[in-house]
Order: C-alpha cells, then structure tokens, then sequence
C-alpha cells in the first residue's frame, strides 16, 4: 500500500566544536533549539528519529510532550559524522518520505516538508542550492536513498558522495524562498558570533 507518510530524522549528535558547547541545548527566547525544531517536526511527521551520541535521558525531560513519536537512535560509530547517522537509522525508518534535519538550524520553516513533498515526484531527494552550495540536509529523501547511504559509508564520510548517487532534483533560491522567503531553514548556527547574530535580529 502506498502512504503518503514521513518519518524526520533530526540529526543532533554532533560535536559542535565551533560553538564550544551543545548546540542542541542553545536557547532562543527561552526554548532550546532541539525543543524548537521537534515541535516544529512534530506538527508535520509520523515518526521522528532522534540521531544522538549521548544518552536518551539528556534529551527526554526536554521533550515529554513529544515522546510519543519520538524513537531515539545512538550513532553505530559515534561522532563520525551526518552520514554515518544517515546510515546508522536507515533500518528503523517505516514511512516512504524521510526529512533530514539539522539541530542547528532553529528557524527551520516546517512548511518546507510539504512543499518538497509536492515536488518529489520520482526524484530521490530534493536538493537545494543556495548561494551555489548544495544544501544535503533540512530537505527532503525517499526512503530507499538511505538504503544507499549505508553503501556509501563504507568507503566515505561525505554526504555529497551519496548525493552523487542519488537523481535529485536541484531546486534553487528563487523558488524555495517562495515558501521560505528569508532562506533561514539553511541558516546554520555553528559558532558564538552567528548565535549572537541571531539573537541579535529575533
Ligand atoms: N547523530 C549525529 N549527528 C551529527 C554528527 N555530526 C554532525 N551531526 C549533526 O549534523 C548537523 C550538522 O553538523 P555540523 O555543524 O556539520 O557538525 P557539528 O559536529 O554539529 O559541529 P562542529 O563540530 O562545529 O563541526 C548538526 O545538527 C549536528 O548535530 C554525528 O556524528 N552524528
């Protein structure tokens, strides 16, 4: 049977080495960043996968009123990168659309899902490019494209070796900025000065 259902996988074991500290655990007006984004996929997800390294229980009194369709993953390598997260929850996804997201990245537009959604058609993924640069997470797969990632992690580290796998359609400011006007889903908050940017104009 053919659903139209969508598991997220939101990615949020990273190192954050640039910020110096958690990046899920950074506040905006009061609510972490990891709590921002879940309600955010809450609204438009089935199931979301939680890709972690540390412990479940750091991330669960942050989120009681979302666990019912949280399931948490830890890295089968740990900290060895987006890819090597794609491919350590690849078996646990049920639906046939998977969005990738990011932890650093609050203000995320959760309306983006369905109008990659729209756009998919027979395409593996959605693959934006902003400002040149292709943007491999906080879009949109097929199922069966993670099924590659986990070939490909065995000889790279590199998400864009996977999406060179992949028959993606690219999609380009002009149009995702009309469901994304400011393009802030592809804004990346990595170090002290970009988080201070942020506070700056919110
Ligand atoms: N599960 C998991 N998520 C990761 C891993 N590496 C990065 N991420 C996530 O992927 C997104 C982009 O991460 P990056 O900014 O490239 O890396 P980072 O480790 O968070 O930050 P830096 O150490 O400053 O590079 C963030 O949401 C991270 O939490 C990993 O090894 N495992």
């Amino acid at each position: 049977m053919t659903t139209n259902k969508i598991s997220c996988i939101l990615l949020a074991g990273g190192q954050s080495k640039r910020m110096g500290e958690d990046k899920a655990f950074l506040k905006l007006d009061g609510q972490t960043f990891l709590k921002i984004i879940v309600k955010k996929l809450y609204e438009k997800c089935d199931e979301i996968i939680l890709s972690i390294n540390k412990d479940e229980e750091i991330y669960q009194k942050e989120l009681n009123e979302f666990l019912d369709k949280i399931t948490f993953i830890k890295d089968k390598n740990p900290y060895d990168g987006p890819l090597n997260a794609v491919a350590s929850v690849a078996d646990s996804i049920n639906n046939p659309y998977v969005f990738i997201a990011t932890v650093d990245t609050p203000l995320l537009n959760p309306e983006l899902i369905d109008f990659y959604k729209e756009k998919i058609s027979d395409y593996d993924c959605i693959l934006p490019v902003i400002n040149g640069k292709c943007q491999p997470l906080n879009t949109l797969y097929k199922k069966d494209a993670l099924e590659k990632a986990k070939e490909v992690y065995k000889s790279s580290k590199s998400l864009m070796s996977w999406i060179d796998k992949l028959n993606c359609l690219k999609l380009y400011e002009d149009e995702i900025s009309k469901t994304d006007k400011n393009l802030f889903s592809y804004w990346s908050i990595n170090t002290k000065d970009e988080y201070e940017r942020l506070r700056s104009i919110k």
